[in-house]
């Protein structure tokens, strides 16, 4: 790798990256030669800079990319410093640059782009409006340190309501934005400072140090400093995967923090929990866990969930740092474990255990009359709960929470059951999940197995079990280590049966506590629909307190879900096809589209009814990557899409009586089962609609579901 001239830092901002994606192949491949020569020598004679007339930054300069396409840099006066900011057709690039300002904020210190002309207060707004704006109590103080720009004081004064808030989002630079929403949302000034990393700013900013102001987290959210060719050629393979460069603050404070213990990271979806469990590994084993024996184990609930991600570290890590990442779901890690301790049997699931309940109800005491439902919840909720192996122990066991009471007799009546179940699953090699992680946190106990690992970070921490986070206490004993466990979750989507409370599985994150806001995969509007979905509802924080949804915000606007009932199947699907043949005729691939629905049986009819309408369809599946290049549309169940996204959704089959599915609410006479029952199933249509980039469709047939 060659080093650069004389220490010169190039870096490329969010902006030029977008605008790279946006110009024909041809001048790409110019832009490429350019760069080349631009970041080994910026200061070099070859590159004709020139500058820019009318531009209000006197510090802005245009460079020639070929006879048509020019890019426009940022030399400040001082420092050896150049940024790229654009790249476009000769007159587009200068009209872009022509009303640009960059500044360091003298506050933040943060490197900050403006468009002047946009600074000018809303015309509307005499000195009586001014007077009541949203942030009125606010002093000119406050407003800086929130990072408004100076030129944008009386703009933001003028801001009356919060629409007229989001009115102005894409005028204020993104920092800005997002404490003033924080504000109007109901936050403190205090509050606010604090969920924006900004209570500890230096007191003094030198507004003249570039080299500084692209050390600023408010800076990285938009510009980095190219480190060799090879980074800079997979940035520009990918102009558009942002999230490998661009850290909002509060995701790099999360992925650098140096935590001596384990770290709890919530966020609802989109809010990039598994972009910082990514760039928290790749941290870990670059800078912090560097010796060629150390290993990060990056695990997830789910198998193609954990596919996806070996995917995405490939395009952060370098080859030696990736080497010593291992990425692989719980169940997955545990079978192979016990594999290599001996222990051959399959990990089964609900639907593989059929048989086995069938033929252990055979010895149900006929009186009793308990449904399916209830021995299985019994078996879930208190025997494989609490660990509970004989006959005795049940006798004993806190049966607390299960609505129907059972006595000691028909405790004992019932027991047989649970013992023929697990012979069943014995005499088939079967495993329940729960009771594999089991074996294997006993098996690392006894022999007291030292694992290479030295960081475990856990994605999807809402479904794993409470056996799954003592497991992992035990691949990684607490004996004050820095940096041990990493865990990022949102129990607004889980959607499997488990709760835990992190402490008492001996993973103690007292004063590690962290939440990420913003959304950067969906629309506001999607967002707002799907958290309208869980409205109420109490959601727990995976540590005994409880979680809300205040505060959060998506970046991107669209319209809000489409919501259709029709009178049959056939009418829906024939409504599916035109909007599928409508998103086609838009130029949308069809491979970005996902249609999804509660249960696999309906998915098959549904993939059946768009084969026959001409449409290639791809089935989403437990065990494989999403992977883009095979063509077709996308189709899943609820439970598959957890963790991917796509840019359009159709969820369809939402009636009365499969979403909420009525098989999962019925046989519970546990009002609070029922409820909790109900709570997975919102989530699970909450996780679908949070699945789309851009829009979503929710159709049904018949009697709509209620949830919509
Ligand atoms: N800093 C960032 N800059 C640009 N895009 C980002 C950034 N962080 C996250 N994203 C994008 O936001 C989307 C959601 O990110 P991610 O999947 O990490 O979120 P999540 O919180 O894990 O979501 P969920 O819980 O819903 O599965 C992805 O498309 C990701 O690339």
């Amino acid at each position: 790798m060659q080093p650069l001239a004389n220490e010169i830092k190039v870096a490329i901002s969010s902006d030029f990256l977008k605008a790279f994606s946006m110009i024909p192949h041809k001048q790409q491949s110019k832009v490429r030669e350019f760069l080349e020569k631009f970041r080994m020598n910026p200061a070099a004679a070859v590159i004709n800079y020139e500058k820019i007339q009318q531009c209000k930054d006197p510090n802005l300069r245009s460079v020639r990319i070929d006879n048509t396409y020019r890019g426009i840099v940022l030399k400040p006066e001082v420092g050896n410093v150049f940024l790229l900011l654009w790249v476009d057709h000769h007159d587009k690039a200068y009209q872009w640059a022509e009303n640009k300002v960059f500044s360091i904020h003298p506050e933040t210190g943060g490197l900050q782009v403006v468009d002047v002309q946009q600074a000018a207060p809303p015309s509307t707004a005499d000195t009586e409006d001014q007077q009541k704006g949203l942030f009125h109590d606010l002093k000119d103080k406050h407003l800086l340190q929130l990072g408004v720009p100076e030129a944008f004081l009386p703009l933001v004064r003028g801001i009356k309501n919060e629409d007229d808030l989001d009115r102005h989002e894409a005028v204020l630079p993104q920092e800005a934005y997002e404490a003033l929403f924080l504000y109007a949302a109901g936050y403190s000034i205090e509050d606010v400072l604090r969920e924006v990393e900004k209570q500890e700013v230096e007191k003094e900013v030198d507004t003249g140090d570039f080299i500084k102001a692209l050390e600023n987290p408010d800076t990285m959210r938009r510009f980095h400093v190219v480190e060799d060719a090879l980074e800079l050629a997979e940035i520009l393979n990918a102009p558009l995967e942002q999230w490998r460069v661009f850290l909002h603050p509060s995701q790099r404070k999360i992925v650098e923090k140096h935590a001596n213990g384990p770290v709890r990271v919530l966020g609802g979806a989109g809010t990039g929990k598994t972009v910082c469990a990514m760039h928290r590994a790749r941290h870990l084993a670059q800078n912090v866990f560097k010796a060629e024996g150390d290993r990060i184990l990056f695990t997830t609930f789910t198998r193609n969930l954990a596919a996806d991600i070996r995917e995405n570290l490939r395009k952060i890590c370098p080859v030696d740092v990736l080497k010593r990442i291992e990425v692989v779901n719980l169940d997955a890690w545990v079978s192979q474990f016990l594999k290599k301790n001996g222990y051959e049997h399959t990990i089964v699931y609900e639907d593989d255990t059929r048989d086995c309940w069938t033929n252990a109800l055979n010895v149900a005491p006929k009186g009793l009359d308990l449904p399916e439902a209830f021995y299985r919840d019994e078996w879930e909720q208190i025997i494989q709960t609490q660990g509970i192996s004989s006959g005795d122990d049940y006798m004993k066991a806190s049966r607390l929470g299960r609505g129907r009471k059972l006595n000691r007799v028909e405790r004992k009546a019932i027991w047989p059951v649970f013992e023929e179940y697990r012979a069943q699953l014995n005499e088939k090699g079967y495993k329940e999940a729960i009771d594999a992680i089991r074996d294997a946190r006993v098996i690392l106990q006894s022999k007291g197995s030292v694992l290479p690992y030295k960081a475990v970070i856990v994605d999807e921490g809402q479904d794993m079990g409470a056996e799954a986070f003592k497991l992992i206490r035990q691949m990684i004993p607490a004996d004050g280590s820095m940096n041990d466990i990493f865990i990022v979750g949102d129990g607004h989507q889980r959607i499997y049966r488990h709760k835990v409370v992190l402490g008492q599985c001996g993973i103690n994150i007292k004063g590690r506590s962290h939440k990420l806001r913003i959304n950067y995969r969906t629309t506001d509007e999607t967002r707002k629909w799907a958290v309208k979905l869980l409205e109420g509802r109490k959601i727990d924080d995976l540590d005994a307190g409880v979680d809300d949804q205040k505060g959060y915000k998506a970046l991107l606007h669209g319209n809000p879900p489409q919501v259709v009932n029709l009178p049959s199947m056939a009418e829906e699907t024939d409504f599916i096809v035109k909007h599928l043949k409508q998103l086609e005729s838009e130029g949308v691939p069809i491979n970005s589209v996902c249609l999804v629905c509660r249960t696999h049986g309906l998915l098959v009819q549904y993939e059946a009814a768009l084969q026959s309408a001409g449409f290639t369809t791809y089935l989403i599946k437990r065990s494989a990557a999403e992977n883009r290049s095979t063509p077709g549309l996308r189709l899943a169940t609820m439970h598959r899409v957890k963790g991917l996204e796509f840019d359009h959704l159709i969820i369809a089959g939402v009636n009365e009586g499969i979403v909420p599915l009525q098989m999962v609410l019925e046989g519970q006479d546990n009002p609070l089962a029922v409820e909790e029952n109900e709570l997975r199933e919102r989530a699970l249509l909450y996780v679908a609609a949070t699945r789309a980039k851009k829009n979503v469709l929710v159709t049904s047939f018949g009697k709509k579901s209620r949830l919509i």
